[in-house]
């Protein structure tokens, strides 16, 4: 597929609500933002599921303002050759208050509290007295001196975990996948677990904040809940997908499981005992909805402007300056000779390359060449047809 736009304007669909000063980044001289055109350059959405949509020819990039990328078909768009970004950390403070808001208040029996409370309202003068007799039935627990089992020590993990520390836990952490980034801002406070086992064994409160993949789709059920601590709170505002909700309702019903706080509410979860639903607001403030349209417009734009890539989820990242020069960016399979097959298609044409940049991912790559001469524009289907004849190519487009 060719995707030459060489000076044409170019069109944002929005899929979900992004924040304006995020998509005030697209200058309308050179974009179109909308949440219904049938043929965009690039789609910008929160958590909108697009796994039944069918993605259109002329579709090259599609931005999450958010972390979680399992709404998006990763697979069917590297196939396809488009770039799926996302803004990692952008929202991770406005979890980790959440997470700690939770902790506290549900370890304080502060939701059924205030539910309990408001029962109250036809009882008049009698609600004082109701309420010095009612109080006994919410006494909670301190969380200082409890240890917190953070799974997945990434942006919002590693935020509680060194927060938790503060509040006077003990705090017990497993990732076995951590960034060096994320280590080094890691408080050396925390204790490493080993396995999850460890953590399970000595936590009070579980935290768990790594994405929802075929790995770890279903990692607190039945057989791991045996080896937690008999009336541990779990806390969910990752994905739903996680815990297996079979297990999970019995294991509330029987009190193995204290409280399960969640951020994604269903039909099982409101029927389970012991549950503490909340409304997905885990991102929901305006400063990380702010700041995650700013990233992932930013990153559109880059790319589409100069084809450079920060932030994706399934292309390698690569930066070449953008210095006006025509730019020819291919996304191919990484297997050798690409490179040297690309450039001899511009030898055909005596054109000289002023610079470039290869930079893999698995089974793929993306190559961008800066053309040294003047380029006819005439030109430039023709040779976007030689390059897309080598065997591996997947996309080509001009800049
Ligand atoms: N509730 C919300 O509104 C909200 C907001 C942001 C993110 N999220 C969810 O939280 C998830 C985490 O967000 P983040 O910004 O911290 O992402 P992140 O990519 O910074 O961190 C994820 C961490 O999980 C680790 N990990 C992966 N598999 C693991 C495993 N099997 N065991 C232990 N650790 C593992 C990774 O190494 C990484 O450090 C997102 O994928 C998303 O699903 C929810
Ligand atoms: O993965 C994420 O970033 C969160 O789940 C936030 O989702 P939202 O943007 O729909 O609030």
């Amino acid at each position: 597929m060719s995707t030459t736009t060489l000076g044409k304007a170019k069109t944002i669909k929005t899929l979900n609500n992004i924040a304006s000063c995020g998509l005030s980044v697209f200058n309308k001289e050179n974009y179109t933002v909308n949440n219904e055109s049938e043929n965009p350059d690039a789609i910008v959405l929160r958590s909108f599921n697009m796994h039944s949509m069918e993605l259109n020819a002329q579709l090259k990039a599609i931005a999450r303002a958010g972390a979680g990328v399992n709404n998006i078909p990763v697979d069917k768009c590297t196939e396809k050759g488009i770039v799926v970004f996302n803004t990692p950390g952008a929202n991770a403070n406005a979890v980790k208050e959440l997470v700690l808001t939770s902790l506290i208040a549900s370890s304080r029996n502060l939701f059924e509290g205030v539910a309990w409370a408001k029962t109250l309202e036809k009882e008049g003068e009698q609600i004082p007295k109701l309420v010095e007799a009612g109080k006994k039935n919410f006494v909670g627990n301190e969380i200082r001196g409890k240890t917190l089992g953070v799974i997945g020590l990434g942006a919002i993990g590693a935020l509680v975990a060194n927060d938790a520390l503060d509040l006077d836990m003990e705090v017990i952490g497993f990732d076995p996948f951590i960034s060096v980034d994320t280590a080094w801002n890691l408080s050396r406070n925390v204790h490493r677990a080993m396995s999850l086992e460890q953590l399970f064994a000595t936590a009070d409160y579980i935290t768990v904040h790594v994405p929802l993949t075929g790995d770890t789709k279903g990692m607190l059920n039945k057989e791991t809940f045996k080896l937690m601590k008999d009336g541990v709170y779990i806390m969910n505002f990752s994905r739903g997908g996680l815990i297996n909700e079979i297990d999970m309702a019995l294991a509330l019903e029987s009190g193995k499981i204290g409280k399960y706080i969640t951020d994604f509410p269903n039909e099982e979860v409101l029927r389970m005992k012991n549950a503490i639903p909340i409304p997905h607001l885990g991102a929901s403030t305006n400063e990380s909805e702010e700041n995650c349209a700013i990233m992932a417009s930013r990153q559109v734009k880059e790319y589409l402007d100069t084809g450079n890539i920060k932030n994706s989820v399934n292309f390698p990242n690569a930066s070449l300056p953008y210095t006006g020069k025509t730019r020819v960016a291919a996304f191919h399979k990484n297997v050798p000779n690409m490179v040297g097959q690309i450039t001899s298609a511009f030898s055909n044409y005596h054109l000289n390359i002023a610079d470039m940049v290869n930079r893999s991912r698995g089974d793929y790559a993306y190559t961008m060449i800066d053309i040294d001469n003047e380029v006819d524009k005439d030109m430039i289907p023709d040779i976007e047809a030689k390059i897309k004849q080598i065997d591996g190519i997947v996309t080509v487009r001009t800049i």
